[in-house]
């Protein structure tokens, strides 16, 4: 792209076209809006609704659509053109600043967990004025909040608003007690860390599994994985470079910050990672990322896979969520700073953070559950579903020092005072790094490395930001009402920690003793999502997301049951999808390579009678032997989930896809691998691992 600055964020409705093109009092109050979430006088909607329009037009826009996401995991669209007609049979553009605040989509065909019956279709899309609206594929796209008629919401950006003004109250009154007075508005930051695998279109094309549930159901082991790392990192290919070249161009034209590419450690695996920005903009700049990086592939002649294991045996993919907090000013509150002010307010934002996540591990969890991440938590690279905090060991030193009341060891031997002493330098600068840590601090943000690659970043930073506002509240709680800030200071953090400290573990997640040693602390160990889920509902939680105004209890149950529904209907078309491959492919593939085989015994031994067929009676023996058992296996299946229909209770239902029908699903996929790797290769129905993995 030439002169990238000027062409960064050409099809955004950003500041800049705003100032431009918007009369002084009306950018300013939209300023306003966007700036402080104050409330947006309707009668400027009009004014903003014609420049965007006018706007759009002079680059040969036609439609407009709210784009929103509802509870699918991604966003949605319904396109409507500008025409109006005019008198004389012709039309004119028109778009009103009613269309542009508020849709009218049809809500009852998205998932509303009872929310909505289907009769009763009325659903309403508002515009989010925080996040510019922006062109894609010729039609302007107004970023949305999607909420019911009687005005629960529906999505996924509205409770992600609401948590960001729930942290927002609770850091400005912790900053006020730090003395800041200028900070008008606190805001959490992501960048998140986008994994994804490229494999040849038509390859992917040839698989039902790929095609219906993103991921292999079946694939022998392939001769080379990624034992050798020499993936990562690795020179990039000619064909994946002009990928990502052109997804960046897309990406920027967008204003999506999008900066470092690299080959991940999987054989085709690949990230992209943004610059980070303003939560709920991440989250649509997230949103816009997974879409680009599928239909760029495609002209690329490549399938973009997001799944978070499309194969077995290498790593699968994550979306690594560095989260931190900041100031309207630009100051990034999980920085540790120089001073003793700064270190003393870091330290109570990080001990918050530390109580958040042990108390909330359980609601950590549920946010990162789902059918596809199941299979990615805990192996290859993925850190495992006992949530826990890596803080580093320096950082650690420190926090041991203040908890015991202890020197810290370093060279003057200083007993830390939380607002007395200043952390060592080396704090701010820890480039420690613990790949098997769910929960890392990274010297200025965390990373949770739990989310999968395909899951929105607004269910988890929802989580993120509401429990960081609550263990905030009940410290601003305790802080206002003192005498002697500094010494209740020290003392909150010193507890706290203390209360705390089960949660902190810098060492290797995957070890075995870790599982032991996790338990004898208490710590949760929720394997899968059937597991996490019920969480979710828990008694503390609906408290904690009802008191910040995050989720009314109607809407979290009804969550709950989207989720649930998600993963059993994820299970159900997998294993639908596994019995019809083996049924209509694998088992006439195997039948066809032992007939020939007989064939080919039975005309040698006309020709030569003496001659041996050892190879062929040996094969046909082995192949009928495991066709049957894959006949019986795929039974089983097929009966497993006809017992399905037995549940009438979701989170039973869900429970026994977990325990009966996953389990037959591995028994199935087991005997086919064994065959692909004995039936000759023009006989076997599908691409293979091999095929797909090094093939691009
Ligand atoms: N290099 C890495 O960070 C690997 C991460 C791994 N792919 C995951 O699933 O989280």
């Amino acid at each position: 792209m030439k002169n990238l600055p000027e062409n960064f964020g050409s099809l955004v409705f950003n500041d800049a076209v705003m100032r431009d093109r918007l009369p002084k009092e009306t950018y300013n109050a939209l300023k306003r809006t966007m700036e402080q979430g104050k409330h947006l006088d309707p009668s400027i909607a009009h004014i903003v609704a014609n420049a965007m329009k006018d706007w759009a037009v002079e680059k040969g826009v036609t439609h407009f659509t709210h784009w929103f996401q509802p509870m699918t995991g991604t966003t949605a669209e319904k396109h409507d053109s500008f025409i109006s007609p005019v008198a004389g049979g012709g039309v004119i553009m028109e778009f009103s600043g009613k269309e542009l605040i508020k849709g009218e989509p049809d809500a009852s065909s998205f998932p509303s967990g009872g929310l909505r019956a289907t009769f009763e279709a009325r659903g309403y899309t508002a515009w989010d004025p925080t996040s510019y609206a922006f062109i894609k594929d010729d039609t302007l796209c107004i970023p949305t909040a999607f909420c019911s008629y009687s005005g629960e919401a529906l999505d996924k950006k509205t409770p992600l608003l609401r948590s960001m003004e729930a942290l927002n109250r609770q850091a400005l009154r912790i900053l006020r007690l730090f003395g800041d007075k200028e900070t008008v508005h606190v805001d959490t930051t992501v960048g998140p860390e986008q994994e994804y695998f490229l494999v040849d279109k038509k390859l992917y094309e040839e698989r039902k599994d790929l095609l219906f549930c993103g991921r292999t159901l079946f694939g022998a082991k392939p001769p080379k994985g990624q034992e050798l790392d020499d993936h990562y990192f690795g020179t990039i290919k000619t064909r994946v470079q002009a990928f990502m070249k052109d997804l960046d161009e897309e990406l920027w034209k967008l204003g999506v910050y999008a900066k470092t590419e690299h080959n991940e450690v999987a054989p085709a695996q690949h990230e992209l990672a943004p610059i980070f920005t303003t939560t709920n903009i991440a989250a649509d700049h997230n949103q816009l990322t997974m879409e680009m990086m599928k239909k760029v592939a495609e002209r690329h002649g490549l399938t973009c896979l997001l799944h978070e294991k499309p194969f077995a045996g290498v790593n699968g993919s994550g979306k690594h969520n560095n989260w931190s907090i900041s100031t309207n000013t630009g100051v990034n509150l999980l920085d540790p700073g120089d001073s003793p002010r700064e270190n003393a307010q870091f330290l109570l934002f990080l001990t918050a953070v530390v109580k958040a996540v042990d108390e909330y591990q359980d609601l950590l969890r549920a946010s990162v559950a789902t059918a596809g991440n199941d299979h990615r938590l805990g192996a290859n690279e993925a850190p495992p579903a006992i949530v826990s905090m890596f803080v580093g060991d320096e950082l650690m030193e420190v926090l041991e020092s203040i908890m015991r009341e202890t020197a810290y060891e370093s060279k003057d031997k200083v007993e830390m005072k939380v607002g007395v002493h200043t952390l060592p330098r080396f704090i701010k600068d820890t480039t420690d790094r613990n790949r098997t840590s769910p929960f890392a601090f990274t010297g200025n943000k965390f990373e949770f490395r739990m989310p999968g690659s395909s899951q929105s970043i607004s269910g988890i930073n929802i989580v993120l930001n509401t429990i960081a506002a609550e263990t905030l509240c009940q410290f601003a709680d305790v802080l206002e009402e003192s005498k002697d800030f500094t010494s209740d200071l020290h003392n909150l953090v010193k507890d706290t920690l203390t209360s705390h400290r089960r949660i902190l573990f810098n060492g290797n997640n995957y070890s075995p003793e870790w599982v032991l040693e996790a338990e004898k602390r208490g710590l949760l160990n929720l394997k899968t999502t059937a597991d996490a889920l019920p969480y979710f509902v828990h008694e503390k939680n609906v408290e904690l997301f009802v008191k910040h105004k995050v989720f009314t209890a109607g809407e979290m149950h009804a969550r709950y049951e989207i989720m649930l529904e998600g993963y059993c209907k994820t299970l159900n078309i997998e294993a639908l999808t596994m019995l019809e491959m083996v049924k209509k492919d694998i088992l006439p593939a195997v039948s066809n390579y032992c007939r020939d085989l007989t064939a080919t015994a039975l005309q040698k031994r006309q020709l030569l009678p003496e001659c041996s067929c050892e190879v062929e009676e040996a094969l046909v023996k082995r192949l009928s032997k495991l066709s049957a058992c894959l006949y019986q296996k795929n039974d089983k299946l097929e009966k497993a989930l006809l017992d399905c229909k037995a549940y009438t209770d979701l989170q039973e239902l869900a429970n026994y896809y977990r325990d009966v029908v996953l389990l037959s699903m591995q028994e199935t996929r087991t005997v086919a691998d064994e065959l692909e790797t004995i039936v000759g290769s023009s006989y076997w129905p599908y691409p293979t691992y091999c095929d797909l993995l090094f093939h691009v």
